[in-house]
Protein backbone atom coordinates (compact mmCIF):
# COMPACT_ATOMS: atom_id res chain seq x y z
CA UNK A 1 0.00 0.00 0.00
CA UNK A 2 2.47 2.55 0.69
CA UNK A 3 6.36 2.28 -0.90
CA UNK A 4 8.86 4.97 0.71
CA UNK A 5 11.73 4.44 -2.33
CA UNK A 6 15.28 6.53 -1.26
CA UNK A 7 14.17 8.64 1.15
CA UNK A 8 17.01 11.31 1.61
CA UNK A 9 16.81 14.42 4.17
CA UNK A 10 19.92 16.63 4.93
CA UNK A 11 19.76 19.46 7.32
CA UNK A 12 22.33 22.40 6.72
CA UNK A 13 25.07 19.66 5.86
CA UNK A 14 24.23 16.39 7.67
CA UNK A 15 22.25 13.65 6.11
CA UNK A 16 20.01 12.71 8.82
CA UNK A 17 18.21 10.41 6.40
CA UNK A 18 20.37 8.06 4.16
CA UNK A 19 18.36 6.64 1.08
CA UNK A 20 15.69 4.88 3.34
CA UNK A 21 13.74 2.68 1.41
CA UNK A 22 10.38 0.32 3.15
CA UNK A 23 7.02 -0.99 2.00
CA UNK A 24 3.91 -1.21 4.31
CA UNK A 25 1.15 -3.37 3.24
CA UNK A 26 -2.68 -3.65 4.00
CA UNK A 27 -3.41 -4.19 7.34
CA UNK A 28 -0.11 -4.55 8.76
CA UNK A 29 1.13 -2.51 11.86
CA UNK A 30 4.74 -1.81 11.26
CA UNK A 31 7.15 -0.62 13.97
CA UNK A 32 9.24 2.19 13.56
CA UNK A 33 12.50 1.85 15.74
CA UNK A 34 15.53 3.26 16.92
CA UNK A 35 17.78 5.51 19.46
CA UNK A 36 17.08 9.25 20.13
CA UNK A 37 18.24 10.90 16.89
CA UNK A 38 17.75 8.32 14.48
CA UNK A 39 15.52 9.92 12.41
CA UNK A 40 11.84 8.29 12.86
CA UNK A 41 10.13 11.62 13.22
CA UNK A 42 12.31 12.80 9.98
CA UNK A 43 10.63 9.83 8.15
CA UNK A 44 7.32 10.29 9.62
CA UNK A 45 7.54 13.79 8.55
CA UNK A 46 8.50 13.38 5.05
CA UNK A 47 6.10 10.72 4.44
CA UNK A 48 3.65 13.30 5.08
CA UNK A 49 4.84 15.94 3.03
CA UNK A 50 5.42 18.16 6.83
CA UNK A 51 8.90 18.74 5.44
CA UNK A 52 10.65 18.87 2.12
CA UNK A 53 12.81 15.98 1.12
CA UNK A 54 15.83 16.24 -0.94
CA UNK A 55 15.40 12.71 -2.74
CA UNK A 56 13.31 10.20 -2.71
CA UNK A 57 9.37 9.24 -3.28
CA UNK A 58 6.16 8.21 -2.12
CA UNK A 59 4.01 5.73 -3.77
CA UNK A 60 0.49 4.63 -2.16
CA UNK A 61 -1.20 2.57 -3.58
CA UNK A 62 1.36 2.36 -6.91
CA UNK A 63 0.36 6.04 -7.16
CA UNK A 64 3.16 8.66 -6.51
CA UNK A 65 1.98 10.93 -3.48
CA UNK A 66 3.28 14.31 -4.17
CA UNK A 67 0.42 17.05 -3.25
CA UNK A 68 0.00 18.33 0.42
CA UNK A 69 -4.02 17.43 -0.24
CA UNK A 70 -3.44 13.91 -1.77
CA UNK A 71 -1.33 12.94 1.26
CA UNK A 72 -3.74 14.17 3.74
CA UNK A 73 -6.35 12.15 2.51
CA UNK A 74 -5.14 9.04 2.70
CA UNK A 75 -2.78 9.02 5.01
CA UNK A 76 -4.24 9.66 9.00
CA UNK A 77 -1.75 11.37 11.46
CA UNK A 78 -1.05 11.17 15.06
CA UNK A 79 1.75 14.24 15.72
CA UNK A 80 4.78 13.73 18.62
CA UNK A 81 3.68 16.95 19.84
CA UNK A 82 -0.02 18.51 20.74
CA UNK A 83 -1.00 20.69 17.71
CA UNK A 84 -4.54 22.07 18.16
CA UNK A 85 -6.04 25.43 18.00
CA UNK A 86 -5.79 27.21 21.48
CA UNK A 87 -9.83 28.94 20.97
CA UNK A 88 -10.95 25.33 19.98
CA UNK A 89 -12.86 23.28 22.31
CA UNK A 90 -12.19 19.48 22.06
CA UNK A 91 -15.07 19.06 20.62
CA UNK A 92 -15.23 21.61 18.08
CA UNK A 93 -12.11 20.14 17.11
CA UNK A 94 -13.17 17.22 16.15
CA UNK A 95 -16.00 18.58 14.74
CA UNK A 96 -14.12 20.77 12.63
CA UNK A 97 -12.43 17.77 11.17
CA UNK A 98 -15.45 15.32 10.51
CA UNK A 99 -16.22 19.03 8.71
CA UNK A 100 -12.95 19.28 6.55
CA UNK A 101 -12.81 15.41 5.57
CA UNK A 102 -16.65 15.41 5.09
CA UNK A 103 -17.92 12.81 7.21
CA UNK A 104 -21.64 12.63 7.28
CA UNK A 105 -23.57 13.75 10.52
CA UNK A 106 -24.49 10.65 11.85
CA UNK A 107 -21.51 8.29 11.00
CA UNK A 108 -19.67 11.55 13.04
CA UNK A 109 -22.01 10.88 15.36
CA UNK A 110 -21.35 7.41 15.53
CA UNK A 111 -17.49 7.81 15.48
CA UNK A 112 -17.19 10.75 17.66
CA UNK A 113 -19.07 8.07 20.36
CA UNK A 114 -16.88 5.11 19.34
CA UNK A 115 -13.53 6.82 19.95
CA UNK A 116 -14.55 9.34 23.42
CA UNK A 117 -15.79 6.27 24.77
CA UNK A 118 -12.38 4.12 24.07
CA UNK A 119 -10.76 7.28 25.22
CA UNK A 120 -12.70 8.23 28.18
CA UNK A 121 -12.53 11.42 27.19
CA UNK A 122 -16.46 12.24 27.68
CA UNK A 123 -15.82 14.84 30.60
CA UNK A 124 -13.18 16.73 28.45
CA UNK A 125 -15.41 17.68 25.19
CA UNK A 126 -16.15 20.99 26.12
CA UNK A 127 -13.02 21.53 27.52
CA UNK A 128 -9.93 23.92 25.75
CA UNK A 129 -6.80 21.62 25.05
CA UNK A 130 -4.94 24.03 26.85
CA UNK A 131 -7.12 23.04 30.12
CA UNK A 132 -5.87 19.19 29.39
CA UNK A 133 -3.18 17.19 31.55
CA UNK A 134 -0.64 15.75 29.12
CA UNK A 135 -1.55 12.63 28.82
CA UNK A 136 -5.50 13.72 28.19
CA UNK A 137 -4.06 16.40 25.70
CA UNK A 138 -2.56 13.14 23.96
CA UNK A 139 -6.01 11.73 23.89
CA UNK A 140 -7.02 13.93 22.50
CA UNK A 141 -4.65 14.01 19.68
CA UNK A 142 -5.21 10.35 19.54
CA UNK A 143 -9.18 11.25 18.85
CA UNK A 144 -8.21 13.61 16.19
CA UNK A 145 -6.66 11.06 14.37
CA UNK A 146 -9.25 8.30 14.67
CA UNK A 147 -12.38 10.30 13.60
CA UNK A 148 -11.45 10.43 10.30
CA UNK A 149 -11.64 7.56 7.53
CA UNK A 150 -8.04 6.71 6.68
CA UNK A 151 -6.45 3.36 4.97
CA UNK A 152 -3.47 4.32 6.77
CA UNK A 153 -2.05 5.88 10.21
CA UNK A 154 1.27 7.16 10.76
CA UNK A 155 1.59 7.85 14.81
CA UNK A 156 4.82 9.33 16.14
CA UNK A 157 5.31 8.24 19.57
CA UNK A 158 1.38 8.19 20.29
CA UNK A 159 1.67 6.69 24.13
CA UNK A 160 3.44 9.06 25.10
CA UNK A 161 1.81 10.01 28.65
CA UNK A 162 -0.75 7.80 28.87
CA UNK A 163 -1.61 6.33 31.81
CA UNK A 164 -1.89 2.11 31.72
CA UNK A 165 -5.02 1.22 31.04
CA UNK A 166 -4.78 4.34 28.38
CA UNK A 167 -2.11 2.41 26.65
CA UNK A 168 -3.72 -0.79 26.63
CA UNK A 169 -6.90 1.05 25.07
CA UNK A 170 -4.55 2.46 22.01
CA UNK A 171 -3.10 -0.59 21.57
CA UNK A 172 -6.08 -2.42 21.55
CA UNK A 173 -7.61 0.41 19.08
CA UNK A 174 -4.52 -0.31 16.63
CA UNK A 175 -5.54 -4.17 16.71
CA UNK A 176 -9.27 -2.99 15.94
CA UNK A 177 -8.26 -1.12 12.90
CA UNK A 178 -5.51 -4.03 12.03
CA UNK A 179 -8.93 -6.38 11.88
CA UNK A 180 -10.52 -3.62 9.66
CA UNK A 181 -7.40 -4.10 7.28
CA UNK A 182 -6.29 -0.89 7.65
CA UNK A 183 -2.49 -0.44 8.22
CA UNK A 184 -0.47 1.64 10.74
CA UNK A 185 2.82 3.01 11.11
CA UNK A 186 4.10 3.80 14.83
CA UNK A 187 7.67 5.06 16.19
CA UNK A 188 8.26 3.99 19.88
CA UNK A 189 10.10 3.72 22.38
CA UNK A 190 7.90 1.42 24.09
CA UNK A 191 9.42 -1.90 23.13
CA UNK A 192 7.96 -4.30 25.30
CA UNK A 193 4.27 -2.52 24.31
CA UNK A 194 5.19 -2.81 20.96
CA UNK A 195 6.15 -6.50 20.58
CA UNK A 196 2.32 -6.98 21.74
CA UNK A 197 0.30 -5.56 18.42
CA UNK A 198 3.26 -4.95 15.65
CA UNK A 199 3.25 -7.49 12.96
CA UNK A 200 6.68 -6.20 11.36
CA UNK A 201 9.69 -3.43 12.45
CA UNK A 202 11.94 -0.61 10.99
CA UNK A 203 15.03 -0.37 13.06
CA UNK A 204 16.88 2.40 12.41
CA UNK A 205 19.96 4.04 13.25
CA UNK A 206 22.17 7.18 12.48
CA UNK A 207 19.55 8.03 9.42
CA UNK A 208 19.69 4.35 7.95
CA UNK A 209 17.77 1.29 8.13
CA UNK A 210 19.47 -1.16 9.47
CA UNK A 211 17.26 -4.71 9.55
CA UNK A 212 13.30 -4.90 8.80
CA UNK A 213 11.12 -7.83 9.70
CA UNK A 214 9.15 -9.61 12.15
CA UNK A 215 10.63 -10.05 15.66
CA UNK A 216 11.14 -13.65 14.79
CA UNK A 217 12.60 -13.06 11.23
CA UNK A 218 14.89 -10.33 12.63
CA UNK A 219 16.17 -12.86 16.00
CA UNK A 220 16.70 -15.36 13.52
CA UNK A 221 19.32 -12.62 11.53
CA UNK A 222 20.97 -11.57 14.36
CA UNK A 223 21.36 -14.78 16.53
CA UNK A 224 21.75 -18.17 15.39
CA UNK A 225 21.58 -19.33 19.26
CA UNK A 226 18.67 -18.14 20.43
CA UNK A 227 15.98 -17.16 18.29
CA UNK A 228 13.52 -15.89 20.73
CA UNK A 229 14.86 -12.53 21.51
CA UNK A 230 12.47 -9.62 23.25
CA UNK A 231 12.49 -6.74 21.06
CA UNK A 232 14.25 -5.19 23.85
CA UNK A 233 17.52 -7.58 23.57
CA UNK A 234 17.33 -7.06 19.63
CA UNK A 235 17.16 -3.17 20.19
CA UNK A 236 20.33 -3.64 22.45
CA UNK A 237 22.60 -6.13 20.46
CA UNK A 238 21.63 -3.90 16.96
CA UNK A 239 22.79 -0.78 19.24
CA UNK A 240 26.23 -2.74 20.40
CA UNK A 241 25.15 -2.20 24.03
N1 LIG B 1 14.82 21.11 12.07
C1 LIG B 1 15.98 20.47 12.19
N2 LIG B 1 17.15 21.06 11.93
C2 LIG B 1 18.33 20.40 12.02
N3 LIG B 1 18.43 19.11 12.38
C3 LIG B 1 17.29 18.46 12.68
C4 LIG B 1 16.02 19.09 12.60
N4 LIG B 1 15.05 18.18 12.94
C5 LIG B 1 15.71 17.03 13.23
N5 LIG B 1 17.04 17.19 13.07
C6 LIG B 1 18.07 16.17 13.25
O1 LIG B 1 17.70 15.04 12.50
C7 LIG B 1 18.07 13.85 13.17
C8 LIG B 1 16.86 12.93 13.30
O2 LIG B 1 15.92 13.55 14.17
P1 LIG B 1 14.50 12.88 14.45
O3 LIG B 1 13.71 13.87 15.25
O4 LIG B 1 13.92 12.41 13.18
O5 LIG B 1 14.90 11.63 15.35
P2 LIG B 1 13.96 10.60 16.13
O6 LIG B 1 14.42 9.24 15.75
O7 LIG B 1 12.53 10.92 15.90
O8 LIG B 1 14.39 10.91 17.63
P3 LIG B 1 13.60 10.79 19.05
O9 LIG B 1 13.51 9.34 19.39
O10 LIG B 1 14.50 11.53 19.97
O11 LIG B 1 12.25 11.46 18.88
C9 LIG B 1 18.68 14.28 14.51
O12 LIG B 1 20.08 14.30 14.39
C10 LIG B 1 18.14 15.69 14.69
O13 LIG B 1 19.04 16.47 15.46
Amino acid sequence: MLQVNNLTKIYDTKKVLKEVSFEVKCGEIVGLIGPNGAGKTTIIQSILGLIERDQGDIYYNGQILKKQQEIATHISYIPEQPVYYEDLTVEEHLQFIAMLFKIPQNEYQKRKEFIVDYLNLKEHLKKFPDQLSKGTKQKFMISCGFIREFDLMVADEPFSGLDPAALKNLKDLFREYKRRNKSIIVSTHLLDLAQTFCDRYIFLNKGEIIVVGSQKEISEKINFKNKNLSLEEIFLKLMNK
